[in-house]
């Protein structure tokens, strides 16, 4: 499975954000966007998710395909837990102790009962993160999914996410080199 992204361009308020951009997503390797604020690197996977229209361009291969994403924000329900925010959005159920093994690997120890509100920033991250592993989707894009992180985390929690999304498309948004590195990805870099 492959995504081809063509020529996609996108204005705001007559100012180009994202200039005929070309790309193709494979399902083999990870793909990184990278580039400077304000590049369109959000803008692109919004584009993707449907979320916003582009001007022209086409893009091929999303059909029937199920998309899941991480974005900045997180976007979980803060007064559920963790183990009820990942089976909302799991099509096939899953059991409640698969779910905490999960956690585990992303260190996330004794957090499960705790509504998600109460947990820190990093920890609502990984959160976000598993969700997205385990939504069962076959593309999942995410924005800057390991900022904020320790150096030790980050390194177990892209491991984990190299580990289980084995044959999907991923995208990741990532202003750090290091971080594509070991992800292994494919670079795109927009321009601003
Ligand atoms: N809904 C919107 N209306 C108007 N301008 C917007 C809108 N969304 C984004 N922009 C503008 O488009 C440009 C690209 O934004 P975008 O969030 O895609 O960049 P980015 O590369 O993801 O930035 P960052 O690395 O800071 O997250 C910015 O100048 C931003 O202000």
């Amino acid at each position: 499975m492959s995504i081809l992204i063509k020529d996609i361009t996108k204005y705001y308020n007559k100012v180009p954000v994202l200039k005929a951009c070309t790309m193709q997503l494979n399902k083999e390797r990870i793909t990184c966007i990278m580039g400077p604020s304000g590049s369109g690197k959000t803008t692109l996977l919004r584009i993707l998710m449907g979320l916003t229209q582009a001007d022209s361009g086409l893009i091929e291969g999303l059909d029937k395909k199920r998309i899941t994403a991480v974005f900045q924000e997180d976007r979980l329900c803060g007064y559920l837990d963790s183990i009820t925010n990942i089976k909302l959005v799991c099509r096939k159920e899953i059991g409640t102790e698969r779910i905490q093994k999960e956690l585990e690997a992303v260190g996330l120890l004794d957090i499960q009962n705790k509504k998600v509100s109460l947990l820190s920033g990093g920890m609502k991250r990984r959160v976000a993160i598993v969700r997205a592993i385990l939504a069962d989707s076959d593309i999942i894009l995410m924005d800057e999914p390991f900022k904020g992180l320790d150096e030790q985390l980050r390194h177990e929690v892209i491991e984990y996410v190299k580990r289980k999304s084995k044959g999907k498309v991923v995208v990741i948004v990532t202003h750090d080199k290091k971080e594509a590195e070991q992800l292994e990805a494919e670079l795109f870099y927009l321009t601003s």
